[in-house]
């Protein structure tokens, strides 16, 4: 199971070109707090920022070492550290049913059958979703997708998880039960949100606008640049 361990996440002159187009600005930073937030307009490099952390995006230049390991050279290890979800959970739940998309991230890592039922059982259970573990997850609602997903990722046991706009588009019951369930976690967190109040106690907030980090800050001070340049 994930522990709090110390983050480490390390950006050394790592941007992100795709072709003629820059992504993200070559930047330095070293991330140790427990959560983060990243914010800004639409394309501004949140995503891909992120992804750079997991390995699922490649620098073009530079490089991102996570505890130790660069995501380019230690792409495995880093995805075994890393948990991410994305922004449409849906299109992350592979297998129809909830509990076997739980135990499929387990049946790689070569757990017995016994042992991953347990892990299956303990994790819907940690989160309260028991009655999830039966149900086709096309017929859930955002909300149980979303407990889903944190279900499918936490089980593996990351270090850090990253969440991609996890509140994107809950209703105000299901968006108070991620917030509360994400704020429970003793995993270390990275929130990529334009849902601001749900970052606003974060340790750190990162702000970016066209591809370069503006803002590195307490929230609050994030935040309230962010608003100016929105408005
Ligand atoms: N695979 C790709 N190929 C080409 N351009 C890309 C690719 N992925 C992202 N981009 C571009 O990089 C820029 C940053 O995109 P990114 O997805 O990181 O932004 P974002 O801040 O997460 O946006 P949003 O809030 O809309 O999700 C955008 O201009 C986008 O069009």
């Amino acid at each position: 199971m994930g522990q709090a361990s110390r983050l480490d996440i390390r950006f050394d002159n790592a941007g992100v070109n795709f072709g003629t187009r820059t992504a993200l600005y070559p930047l330095n930073l070293t991330l140790q707090e427990k959560r983060v937030g990243i914010i800004g307009l639409n394309g501004s490099g949140k995503t891909t920022f992120a992804r750079l952390i997991n390995g699922l995006a490649k620098p073009t230049t530079g490089r991102v070492v996570v505890d130790g390991l660069d995501t380019a050279s230690d792409a495995a290890s880093v995805l075994g550290k890393v948990g991410y979800i994305f922004q449409s959970p849906q299109n992350q739940i592979i297998l129809p049913i909830v509990r076997d998309d739980i135990a499929f991230g387990l049946k790689a890592r070569g757990l017995d059958k016994v042992q991953i039922e347990a892990a299956v059982d303990g994790i819907l259970e940690r989160f309260g979703v028991s009655h999830l573990g039966a149900r086709r997850a096309h017929e859930l609602s955002g909300g149980e997708l979303q407990m889903a997903a944190l279900c499918s990722v936490l089980v593996t046991g990351p270090d850090i998880l990253i969440l991609d706009e996890p509140t994107n588009q809950l209703d105000l019951k299901n968006r108070a039960l991620v917030q509360r369930t994400i704020a429970a976690l003793p995993e270390n967190v990275i929130i990529i949100s334009h849902d601001l109040p749900l970052v606003e106690d974060f340790d750190r907030v990162l702000l970016f606008d066209q591809g370069r980090l503006v803002v590195d800050a307490p929230a609050a001070e994030a935040i309230a640049h962010y608003k100016e340049m929105a408005s």
